[in-house]
């Protein structure tokens, strides 16, 4: 018999037919507290699941007794309780690697976009207000040459300071846990502390994941030490910043702009006040969101269930402990 498993985000036809060719597939529509009730029979028997964006905790774990695996359309994974899943002895499994390269694209779109107020000059040429030469108000500020902080000199991290330093020959200055060897021969890339980064980047850009350690690891104190005239860009999750701070330091000019793809609340409140300043690029979480990425990334979701379910396990486990 083939083992049950829960999928809670739709996959491309052949995905699914692969998921279907090795398990028992209930599918559901997100997993939220109607589908949880509705579903809970195929809960209760599932032994893996398979999704991405939806919190699984405690509460939901307890309603899924036979589960041995989870695995997330994601890189990152601050939405499960990885605590609870260890003491179950569950795997979680997720997707690094096949979106670095593209997260890193979003991440100088923030860049360019924010720097140059692509986005803003846009809409005011779309409004009919191009009638004559621009003039400075119209003028952005310049990228290449200036200095690229990186908070979290991970995989994303890293594929950001290739572009930055090969492709916009900017000096690169970063923080993580500890050093990293490739960025620092491969880009010169330099590590700080924290207060040198806040202090000395014109652009700081943010590829940390979601911990008790990163969140808020930005707020007011931190904002304050930047320069009036740097960028924040956030591509990690949104509560590594702390979004009011954020707001009063666009506001009273502590620094010159953001450029966002995730935030504290998403879908970010339409009646957010980030999205009445011109200073702000806020993009709708789109860091890996490219059909061929997408793609990638719900493939090695689903190779990674079946690896994880047919206990091979060798690469993309969060939780290796779980294994011995
Ligand atoms: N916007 C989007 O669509 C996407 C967002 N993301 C986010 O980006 C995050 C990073 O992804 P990825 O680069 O693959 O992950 P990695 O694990 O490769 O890199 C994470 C980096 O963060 C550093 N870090 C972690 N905790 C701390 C801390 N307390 N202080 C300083 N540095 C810290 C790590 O430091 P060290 O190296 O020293 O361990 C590491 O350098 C994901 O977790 C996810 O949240 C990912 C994909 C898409
Ligand atoms: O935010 C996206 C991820 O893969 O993590």
């Amino acid at each position: 018999m083939k083992p049950e498993v829960l999928l809670y985000k739709s996959l491309p036809d052949d995905l699914r037919a692969r998921l279907d060719e090795h398990f028992t597939v209930t599918a559901i529509n997100g997993l939220s507290p109607e589908t949880i009730a509705e579903h809970a029979e195929a809960l209760a028997r599932a032994e893996g699941m398979i999704g991405s964006s939806s919190t699984v905790d405690q509460a939901l774990l307890e309603k899924m007794p036979k589960l041995r695996a989870a695995s997330t359309i994601s890189v990152g994974y601050d939405n499960f309780d990885v605590e609870a899943l260890n003491q179950r002895g569950i795997v979680l499994m997720h997707t690094p690697t096949v979106l670095t390269e593209t997260v890193a694209d979003t991440m100088m779109a923030l860049v360019l976009s924010s720097a140059r107020r692509v986005v803003e000059v846009a809409e005011r040429v779309k409004a009919g207000e191009w009638r004559r030469s621009i003039g400075p108000d119209w003028f952005g500020i310049d990228v290449h040459h200036k200095k690229m902080g990186i908070l979290g000199m991970g995989r994303i991290g890293l594929a950001l300071a290739q572009r930055a330093h090969h492709g916009f020959g900017m000096p690169i200055l970063y923080n993580a846990r500890k050093h990293h060897e490739e960025a620092e021969s491969r880009f010169n890339a330099q590590y700080c502390d924290l207060d040198t980064l806040l202090r000395e980047s014109d652009f700081l850009c943010i590829s940390l994941p979601l911990t008790e350690q990163t969140h808020h690891m930005i707020g007011r104190e931190q904002l304050a030490k930047m320069k009036p005239s740097a960028i924040l860009i956030n591509a990690g999750r949104g509560p590594v910043v702390d979004e009011q701070a954020l707001i009063a330091a666009l506001k009273d000019k502590t620094i010159h702009a953001a450029g966002l793809d995730v935030f504290e609340q998403e879908p970010l409140p339409v009646d957010s006040e980030l999205l009445t300043l011109p200073n702000v690029v806020a993009l709708p979480h789109i860091g890996s969101a490219t059909h061929e990425t997408r793609y990638g990334m719900a493939r090695d979701a689903v190779d990674n269930l079946i690896a994880a379910l047919a206990g091979k396990v060798e690469k993309n486990c969060v939780n290796p402990q779980v294994l011995r």
